[in-house]
């Protein structure tokens, strides 16, 4: 697509914008890369398992796991078949998620993610990270595993809905209007994270709100600007996260949370994200939270519904480098990640812990 200098300058309007460029249509893409059946049978088995896991419902944990974000295509995809595999051993008592995280939100600044940013070079070519994405989703999906990811630009959804088992917004959006909004529209299960700071309040009344119908400025299919109404997304829940004072995932912060949903008439089940502050940063602090979570579960809280977990096929971070030739294969380039090992045995305990919790009870689907 040819660029275009911003034509409607003038000595007031559009002072700081450098440029336009065209943006292909949600009905472009979906024609180029439409979902397959296979693609959909996954999508809508999993929003399903989801959407009665969030309403306590089906006693399964729902555990998101995959990388803090995407960066290149063929180690997401040999990431999503290793946990294809583990996702179809433990069904009985997991629904497992592929975190598959491509529009980052930064504190400040910082690579924005794949879908913002696909040749990680500043060039910001939108229009091939929306096609890298939702070609990549649609094969993950087509291995029989679902796609969790971050709702950020309020656009994307228009062209990766039909894709998502499982959306979140995160710890700096959930008190957003526009992504309340946003959600109010979105045909998935979503979570909101509490705030950066750890406002957990700011959560519950996210869920409220995008439970509601909504009229705000969007695109249609077609890509045209529009008036969006929405119906309302009644399977909105918290994802813990922590804030900037420490973790908040043990038993007085998941009180404290069902007091406030308690208060504003939410019923939803609980995630904890045992990454971001709930680990400090740390990625083997993951394994704390992990512990601690399924441990209070498999003690009686079936207000915990669900985990997530920042994994890699290689632990660690790393920066991006100038020449990425020099990228380490399988890390992280945003947060750190628990490597492929400690995955495996996480989501082996887990499945072990929950057999206590799921003996006597039917999953149905
Ligand atoms: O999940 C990843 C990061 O925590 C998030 O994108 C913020 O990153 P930053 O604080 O490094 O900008
Ligand atoms: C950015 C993320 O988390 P948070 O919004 O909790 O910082 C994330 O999960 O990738």
């Amino acid at each position: 697509m040819s660029e275009q200098a911003a034509s409607t300058a003038t000595a007031t309007a559009n002072v700081h914008v450098a440029q336009f460029q065209p943006l292909t249509s949600p009905r472009n893409l979906k024609a180029e890369l439409p979902l397959t059946p296979a693609a959909e049978q996954t999508v809508m088995q999993a929003r399903r398992s989801v959407q009665r896991i969030v309403h306590r419902q089906d006693p399964r944990l729902l555990l998101i796991v995959g990388p803090c974000s995407i960066h290149d295509e063929a180690q997401a995809l040999e990431y999503a078949s290793r946990l294809s595999k583990l996702r179809a051993e433990y069904a009985d008592r997991l629904e497992i998620v592929m975190r598959v995280y491509m529009d980052k939100p930064r504190t400040t600044v910082g690579w924005r993610g794949y879908l913002n940013d696909p040749h990680m070079n500043g060039q910001n070519d939108f229009n091939l990270g929306l096609k890298m994405t939702r070609r990549l989703m649609l094969k993950i999906n087509e291995l029989g595993m679902p796609v969790g990811t971050e709702l950020l630009d309020p656009f994307v959804p228009q062209y990766i809905d039909d894709q998502l088992a499982w959306g979140a917004i995160g710890a700096r959006t959930t008190e957003s209007q526009t992504h309340r909004a946003m959600v109010s529209g979105v045909s998935a299960p979503v979570g909101f994270k509490n705030g950066t700071g750890g406002n957990i309040k700011l959560a519950v009344d996210a869920i409220v709100s995008a439970g509601k119908p909504h009229t705000f400025l969007g695109i249609t299919d077609e890509g045209q600007a529009a008036v969006v109404s929405t119906k309302g997304n009644p399977d909105g829940h918290v994802i813990l996260r922590g804030g900037r004072f420490g973790p908040n995932y043990a038993a007085e912060h998941v009180q404290e949370t069902l007091g406030l949903q308690a208060d504003a008439g939410v019923t939803a089940g609980l995630v904890v994200d045992c990454s971001h502050h709930n680990s400090n940063y740390q990625f083997e602090k993951q394994l704390d939270a992990w512990h601690d979570v399924i441990g209070q579960r498999v003690a009686g809280n079936d207000a915990l519904i669900g985990l997530m977990l920042e994994s890699n096929l290689v632990e660690g971070k790393q920066s991006i480098p100038a020449d990425h030739a020099n990228l380490k294969y399988g890390v992280s380039v945003t947060d750190a990640c628990v490597g492929w090992e400690s995955t495996q045995e996480l989501l082996k305990w887990a499945y072990e812990q929950t057999g206590a919790v799921l003996a006597g009870e039917t999953v149905q689907g």
